[in-house]
């Protein structure tokens, strides 16, 4: 390893903002290292590590709220409320005034109510969704089945193309914000600008994008977005989902699941179906509780975090692990296919590389978690909460190692 550059990345640590973040995080023990000797984790942005507090609290709303206190827990506790109230936490992180973000269901469930919806308040006579042609799949699955239900068709369309390609026949746009696989970060505002333009609504899928950088659902009119809880916002293995319905659509928002949660008068048990006022029309069944309360205690982990600072160090993060890949790393065995480009860099770098899949494995054997994208692609995630500029390196020397 050049002594430089360990130089820069203690240095760049000294000076990280976020530095202190990392102490929220369970990061030190990890399986048949020792004690101390942390694994570089990597692997946020497809499951975020475990906050503190997370154990202690899911203890509690099991033994006590669930175990004691029963079914009064449902308003002592404040759990028939807890997906506005989860919603309303997650809100800040993408850029949504309170009153527009629910949780519940998982990220495929709530593209199915969106684009549904979508398509139900789009003008008349449309019949056209477009799906990032690159989309991860579960998007593009919903999609079909949404516009088979709909009377509508899919055209795939290249993220890139979009704004381009939304025309009089569009009914909605179901875009993802960053690339699973590429880290490449997709035009927000162009793209729901255009559009609206066109007569359209905007889709937007925040999985690679919520808690990695600011999203700004608000400031660029966004209509619906949606986004899982389990990457970078940490809440944990199947967390739930959620749903941003833009506050003016809320009362036009026609769900396609209709449970009695987001009845009107849920306990008047009645025959019929009225919507309630409100986000609440994004809710379905009974919420996932001890879920969505182990992702309330993970969002702790937020607490006087400004995404600003997020994005500074995921770019600063990002940019060293690629110098450090440039330096350490014989040319010729690895190339990103991550934008240079900040604009267009969410924050992950994805190196496209022969054996991938084994030399995923060798890295993961070292210490160095990451994951293997088919069928070329080393995927880094880096999490900004708790990845350091020295993890970065060290991510690097041990790729080098493993190619050499
Ligand atoms: C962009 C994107 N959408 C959706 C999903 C997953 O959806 P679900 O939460 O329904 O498994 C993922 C990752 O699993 C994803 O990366
Ligand atoms: N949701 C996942 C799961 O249940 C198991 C394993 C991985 C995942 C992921 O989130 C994958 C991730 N969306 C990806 O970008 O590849």
């Amino acid at each position: 390893m050049s002594d430089a550059l360990l130089r820069r990345a203690e240095e760049l640590d000294g000076d990280d903002r976020l530095a202190k973040i990392r102490d929220r995080f369970a990061l030190d023990t990890s399986p048949d290292r020792p004690a101390g000797a942390a694994e570089v984790y990597l692997d946020g942005n497809s499951l975020g590590a475990l906050p503190h507090g997370v154990a202690a609290r899911l203890q509690d709303v099991v033994e006590r709220e669930w175990g004691r206190l029963r079914i009064r827990s449902w308003d002592e506790s404040g759990w028939w409320t807890a997906p506005e109230r989860v919603g309303d936490r997650i809100a800040p992180l993408i850029g949504a005034a309170p009153g527009q973000v629910v949780v519940g269901d998982s990220t495929s469930v709530n593209v199915f109510k969106a684009l549904v919806a979508a398509v139900r308040m789009a003008p008349d006579g449309r019949d056209e969704v477009l799906v990032d042609a690159a989309t991860f799949p579960t998007d593009g699955y919903i999609a079909e089945s949404a516009a088979r239900m709909t009377g509508c068709t899919v055209r795939p369309v290249a993220a890139v193309d979009m704004a381009a390609e939304v025309g009089p026949r569009t009914a909605v746009a179901l875009v993802n914000h960053v690339d699973y696989r590429t880290g490449r970060l997709h035009d927000l505002p162009g793209t729901t600008a255009a559009a609206h333009a066109a007569g359209a609504l905007v889709v937007w899928d925040l999985c690679h994008s919520a808690g990695a950088l600011p999203v700004r659902l608000d400031e660029h009119g966004v209509d619906l977005a949606v986004g899982c809880t389990y990457k970078y916002l940490n809440g944990g293995p199947g967390s739930p989902a959620y749903l941003y319905i833009r506050r003016d659509l809320q009362p036009r928002f026609d769900s396609p699941l209709p449970g009695w949660n987001s009845h009107t008068d849920p306990f008047g048990m009645r025959p019929h179906y009225a919507p309630a006022d409100g986000v609440l029309r994004g809710r379905v069944g009974t919420p996932e509780i001890l879920s969505m309360l182990a992702l309330d205690a993970a969002l702790e982990a937020w607490d006087g975090v400004a995404i600003e600072d997020v994005r500074h160090k995921s770019l600063a993060l990002t940019d060293f692990f690629l110098e450090c890949v440039a330096e350490l790393v014989p040319d010729g065995l690895v190339e990103s296919i991550t934008p240079a480009e900040h604009a267009l860099r969410g924050s992950q770098v994805s190196l496209r590389c022969r054996g991938a899949g084994e030399v995923m494995a060798a890295l993961i054997e070292r210490g160095v978690v990451g994951d293997f994208r088919r069928p070329d692609v080393l995927r880094f995630g880096f999490t900004p909460l708790y990845t350091r500029y020295v993890d970065a390196l060290r991510a690097a020397d041990t790729l080098a190692d493993v190619l050499r």
